[in-house]
């Protein structure tokens, strides 16, 4: 889909050289099959219908995810923004990931994108009011995820995810979809979904497997443990630790910076080339097989006893 349709589709004016995209309800968005969707159909495996998911995640309402792309330098910042729960995702910000990322795979001028949450968290993984009404639902809601987040990974952009605060479960998992993690040197991130009585909801065990192999991959998700920023870099967990105290809007330019000038100089089109190549070369029938079946083994912990009592018991991951 074009920039023009979604204009049609109802956006915002664009105005000057940053474009401003904080909507809610774009139907269409997601009528083009994905890559990972168009995949399942291909294996002939029984495929999820994202549309009907969609519909019914976009009623779990609070917080956004706000898109802002700056045709100029080329670089967008995707904003997960539910501060007061420390931007840990409802339904409806999944449905407003998923279609800022539908506008990124179409924006010609892009180069680079930053992924932060608002006032200085991260995201602190699922929003656990809704996971509460949202039980019955988990292999769907993590079909959705694994679509989304596979599509953030394949962007034609270099993305960064910039580690601020907490970064824990759900949102730990949201890292591993961007191509580089930065960190704030105050920031903690951890894989606890152990400690939730859940396994992995969004993709993380496929994708880590494949970032780190299965040794460390195996060691971050059993022991849930939650690493220092200076853990995080000495793990490889992390590609750069910001190095000193600056206000979280400082950290979201200096990290802008450090996107730009290391990976984002060069012509917008050689620059998503290459990162299609890349792609190309990484896509596999082995990454949908893993991702399925990730997602059953999720759907089989999801609503069952072991994360209601987790659940029950207001765990804080310190
Ligand atoms: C479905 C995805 C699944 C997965 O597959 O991975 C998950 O992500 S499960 C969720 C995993 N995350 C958690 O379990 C986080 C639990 N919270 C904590 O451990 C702590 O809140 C913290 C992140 C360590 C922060 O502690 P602290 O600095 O002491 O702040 P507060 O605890 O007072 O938090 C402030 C405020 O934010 C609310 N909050 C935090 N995380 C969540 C969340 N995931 N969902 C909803 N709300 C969250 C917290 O309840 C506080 O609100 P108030 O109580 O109203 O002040």
């Amino acid at each position: 889909m074009l920039m023009m349709d979604l204009l049609k589709a109802g956006m915002p004016a664009i105005s000057g050289i940053t474009s401003l995209l904080r909507f809610t309800a774009l139907k269409n968005l997601l009528s083009v099959p994905s890559m990972l969707t168009a995949r399942l159909m291909s294996s002939g495996a029984s495929q999820p219908d994202l549309l009907a998911i969609r519909d019914e995640l976009e009623k779990f309402e609070g917080g956004s995810v706000d898109l802002e792309m700056d045709d100029h330098s080329g670089i967008a910042v995707m904003m997960l923004n539910n501060p007061k729960r420390l931007n840990s995702l409802t339904g409806k910000m999944m449905v407003d990931m998923a279609n800022h990322i539908t506008a990124l795979e179409n924006w010609s001028l892009g180069k680079g994108l930053v992924l932060v949450g608002a006032s200085g968290n991260f995201c602190s993984g699922g929003d656990l009011t809704f996971v509460r009404k949202a039980l019955h639902y988990g292999e769907e809601m993590a079909a959705f995820q694994h679509d989304t987040l596979t599509r953030l990974l394949n962007l034609p952009l270099v993305s960064v995810a910039l580690l601020q605060g907490h970064t824990l479960g759900g949102g730990a998992e949201l890292s591993t979809a961007c191509d580089f993690r930065v960190m704030s040197s105050s920031a903690r991130l951890g894989f606890v979904q152990i400690r939730m009585g859940l396994t992995t909801g969004w993709g993380a065990t496929t994708r880590l497997v494949r970032l780190f192999g299965r040794q460390k991959a195996l060691a971050y998700l059993t022991s849930a443990k939650v690493f220092s920023a200076e853990e995080a870099e000495k793990e490889g967990l992390v590609d750069h630790v910001l190095s000193y105290a600056l206000q979280p809007e400082e950290e979201l330019s200096v990290c802008k910076d450090w996107l730009a000038t290391n990976y984002c100089k060069h012509d917008a089109n050689l620059t998503q080339a290459v990162k299609a190549s890349i792609v190309q070369c990484d896509l596999s029938g082995d990454l949908v097989d893993s991702l399925r079946n990730e997602r059953q083994v999720f759907g089989k912990f999801w609503g069952g006893p072991a994360q209601k009592a987790a659940l029950e018991a207001k765990i804080k991951h310190k």
